[in-house]
C-alpha cells in the first residue's frame, strides 16, 4: 500500500526501502527522537521528504490531492487535538472533515463505549483529562472511517487495563473491516500482541529495517 524509496529528510530520517502492506497492523518502534512521528507525518503528506519518494496505492504522494489523501489516511497525533465545544461536537467534527454526515447520539455513544469513555455527549472537552482526550480523539478518527489509521502512541496516557481493552476492540474492528493500521508505540506488549509487522526506526544509520 505504501512503498518508500530512498527517503531522506534533514538528518532525521533515512530509509532506503520500506513497504507497508494494506489490511495489516504495522507497529513502528524505536528510540525516542528517532523519527517515528516524522515518518507518520510523511505518510499523509503533512511533511514532504527532501529526497526520495513515497508511493501510495501505486501513485506518488506528490500526485495525490492532499485533502483527498487525508480523507483516506487519517492521523491521530501524539497530542490529541481538541476543538472548542462539547464531546458531541468534537466527535462529529471528524465526520465533517471527512465530508460524511453527522451521526446520531446512539452512534456517538457507541463510539464512546468503544474507547471506554464514560462521559456525556454534552460534557465540555476542556474538563477532560489527558487520557480522556486521547480516547476522545481516537473515537473521533474511528468515526471518520478511513482506510488507513496512522496512530501516534494512541494509548500512551492510559493505564494497562484500559490500553488492552481499547486495543483489543480497535484491532478486532480493523481486521473485520480490513483497515490498515500503522501505529507508533513504546509499548512492549502492543507489537507482540497485535502487529503483523514491526518496523524499527532509529536515528539515521541507513539501515532502518
Ligand atoms: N520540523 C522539524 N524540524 C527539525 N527537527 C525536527 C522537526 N520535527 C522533529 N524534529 C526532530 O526530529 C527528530 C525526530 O523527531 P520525531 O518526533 O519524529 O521522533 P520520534 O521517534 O517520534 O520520537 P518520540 O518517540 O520521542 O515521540 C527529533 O530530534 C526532533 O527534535
Amino acid at each position: 500500500m505504501f512503498h518508500i524509496k530512498n527517503l531522506r529528510y534533514k538528518d532525521i530520517l533515512y530509509i532506503d526501502e520500506l513497504k507497508i502492506e494494506e489490511k495489516q497492523v504495522t507497529c513502528i518502534i524505536g528510540q525516542s527522537g528517532g523519527g517515528k512521528t516524522t515518518l507518520l507525518k510523511m505518510l499523509n503528506h503533512m511533511l514532504s521528504p527532501d529526497q526520495g519518494e513515497i508511493v501510495y496505492k501505486g501513485r506518488s504522494l506528490f500526485e495525490w490531492n492532499p485533502i483527498a489523501l487525508r480523507r483516506e489516511v487519517v492521523m491521530l497525533s501524539q497530542q490529541p487535538v481538541m476543538f472548542e465545544g462539547n464531546i458531541r461536537e468534537n466527535l462529529n467534527f471528524g465526520r465533517i472533515l471527512s465530508e460524511k454526515e453527522p451521526l446520531d447520539d446512539e452512534k456517538l455513544k457507541e463510539a464512546l463505549k468503544f474507547v471506554c469513555l464514560q462521559k456525556k455527549l454534552e460534557d465540555d472537552v476542556e474538563q477532560l483529562s489527558g487520557g480522556e482526550k486521547q480516547r476522545l480523539a481516537l473515537a473521533r478518527i474511528f468515526l471518520m472511517d478511513p482506510e488507513v489509521f496512522l496512530l501516534d502512541e494512541p494509548t500512551s496516557a492510559l493505564d494497562k487495563g484500559t490500553e488492552e481493552k481499547i486495543m483489543d476492540a480497535f484491532i478486532r474492528y480493523s481486521k473485520e473491516k480490513e483497515k490498515t493500521v500503522i501505529m507508533v508505540t513504546h509499548s512492549d506488549t502492543i507489537p507482540k500482541t497485535y502487529a503483523d509487522k514491526v518496523i524499527t526506526i532509529n536515528k539515521p544509520t541507513g539501515d532502518n529495517q
